[in-house]
């Protein structure tokens, strides 16, 4: 019988000191997909050691990309030599975010086979927005069991792009597709996230020419070529926001750095919203959270950014959990982003559904249990969980948490958090 890991979390009062916010995730795949684009070689700086990366590694690899480590978090990238437009099926199950290099496959081959991707099963998320920019552009989809073909006859023109709703993931595959099309490319109702924004930053270090990324509007006017570069990823505002709400759950003080501030609004509001003190250094790219009495309920509704985020939303339900009153939460982004709701539960936590609302009443204590981290971002609400539950709580399925947390243990241990992974039959 093959061995699993999972954490185990047990209460170790408030938690203390600094931490160090690794790079975007969410950027730095985008990012890792653009750099197919480039005709010389490309560093990527703070690209943060996670599961997602090494999925991505292997997948512009597989393309016949060089890619070597300089740092643990330094990449350089050589894609000259990539000559295949087709990617391995077996890595595209592995994640979201497998799909964004089919916009870089297209605009540099004109054709791009893949197959739909993996990811946390957090709503349906269908790829219809993707391939409707594509085919604006000039593309022609045909599927065939799995099997998804873009391909254009006589290169990609530039086309005015109405997105039904500002999803990231087409917003970026589309600006990438667009990068070295024939003509004006302007996408309206576009994805206004940082991430987007430093996806748009680095192309255009490579000679791209974007305007208007982090608004709606977003224009690309195609040109014919782009360049290498070096570019630092911008830091990842779900993962200060987890930590933030460790310092909040914990009645704790956490000194959070390389953090930018203007990204995580809605959280720093809520969080002084129910009584938390959050001291934004800013010309220092730091965020001081420390809280030292029983914070008191609020209400949360996730909505594209500048909204509140998605991807904060299960942490931010945990920490509701312990709080003074009745919370609620309303998820508007995805539609099965509930699941941590069970395993909350399974800890003492007094939570109903009904839809996309939730009803969070606050319980004086959490209680460790034997729970599992349905995805990504549920498994982090079940790390604040059992940072204030009694006993022990053990995580199971954690593959999802190490595809999102960068040096999860050691980050929380320095904070004098008691967790550790463990293998189990
Ligand atoms: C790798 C990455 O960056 N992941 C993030 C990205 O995911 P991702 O790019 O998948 O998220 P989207 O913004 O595309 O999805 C938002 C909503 O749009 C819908 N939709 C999306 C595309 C499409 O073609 N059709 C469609 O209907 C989705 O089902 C979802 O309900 O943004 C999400 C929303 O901030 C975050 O939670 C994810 O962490
Ligand atoms: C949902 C997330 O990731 P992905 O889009 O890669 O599944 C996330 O980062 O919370």
């Amino acid at each position: 019988m093959s061995k699993e890991e999972i954490l185990v979390v047990r209460k170790n009062g408030p938690l203390k000191g600094e931490v160090y916010i690794s790079g975007a995730k969410n950027s730095a795949l985008p990012i890792l997909a653009a750099s197919l684009l480039a005709s010389e070689e490309v560093i990527l700086d703070e690209v943060p050691k996670l599961k997602d990366i090494e999925v991505m590694v292997e997948i512009l690899r597989s393309l016949n990309a060089k890619v070597e480590y300089i740092t643990e978090t330094s990449l350089r990238i050589d894609s000259s030599n990539v000559d295949k437009f087709e990617t391995p099926f077996e890595l595209m199950d592995k994640m979201r975010a497998s799909f964004i290099v089919m916009g870089p496959l297209l605009a540099k081959f004109g054709h791009a086979v893949t197959k739909a991707p993996g990811g946390c099963n957090i709503g349906k998320r269908p790829i219809d927005l993707h391939l409707k920019g594509f085919e604006a552009l000039g593309a022609q989809t045909t599927m065939n069991h799995e099997e998804i073909s873009s391909k254009t006859k006589n290169g990609l023109t530039g086309n005015v792009i109405y997105l039904d709703f500002p999803s990231v993931g087409a917003t970026e595959n589309i600006m990438m597709a667009a990068t070295m099309a024939e003509g004006e490319t302007v996408i309206e109702n576009a994805a206004k996230e940082p991430e987007i924004v430093d996806l748009a930053s680095f192309l255009s270090k490579m000679g791209a020419n974007i305007i208007g990324a982090g608004t709606s509007n977003i224009i690309i006017k195609g040109v014919e070529k782009l360049k290498g570069t070096r570019h630092t990823i911008v830091p990842d505002r779900i993962e200060a926001a987890t930590y933030m709400l460790a310092a909040a759950i914990t009645g704790g003080d956490i000194l959070i750095k390389n953090v930018l501030g203007s990204h995580i609004r809605p959280v720093i509001a809520k969080l002084i919203e129910i009584g938390a003190k959050v001291e934004e250094i800013e010309d220092d790219d730091m965020i001081r959270v420390k809280a030292s009495k029983k914070l008191k309920s609020t209400s949360i509704k996730t909505l594209p950014y500048p909204g509140f985020p998605t991807d904060v939303q299960s942490q931010f339900m945990a920490l509701m959990t312990v709080c003074k009153g009745e919370s609620s939460v309303v998820e508007t982004v995805f539609e099965n982003r509930f699941m941590h709701v069970d395993e909350l539960k399974k800890m003492g936590a007094a939570i109903i559904t009904e839809g996309n609302r939730a009803v969070i009443v606050g319980v004086d204590k959490l209680h460790g249990a034997e729970v599992k981290a349905t995805d990504l971002r549920a498994g982090a609400a079940l790390i604040l969980a059992g940072l204030v539950a009694d006993g022990e709580t053990k995580i199971s399925d954690i593959y999802h948490i190490d595809r999102g947390y960068s040096d999860l243990i050691e980050k929380f241990t320095k904070l004098g958090a008691l967790i550790e992974r463990k293998q189990v039959n």
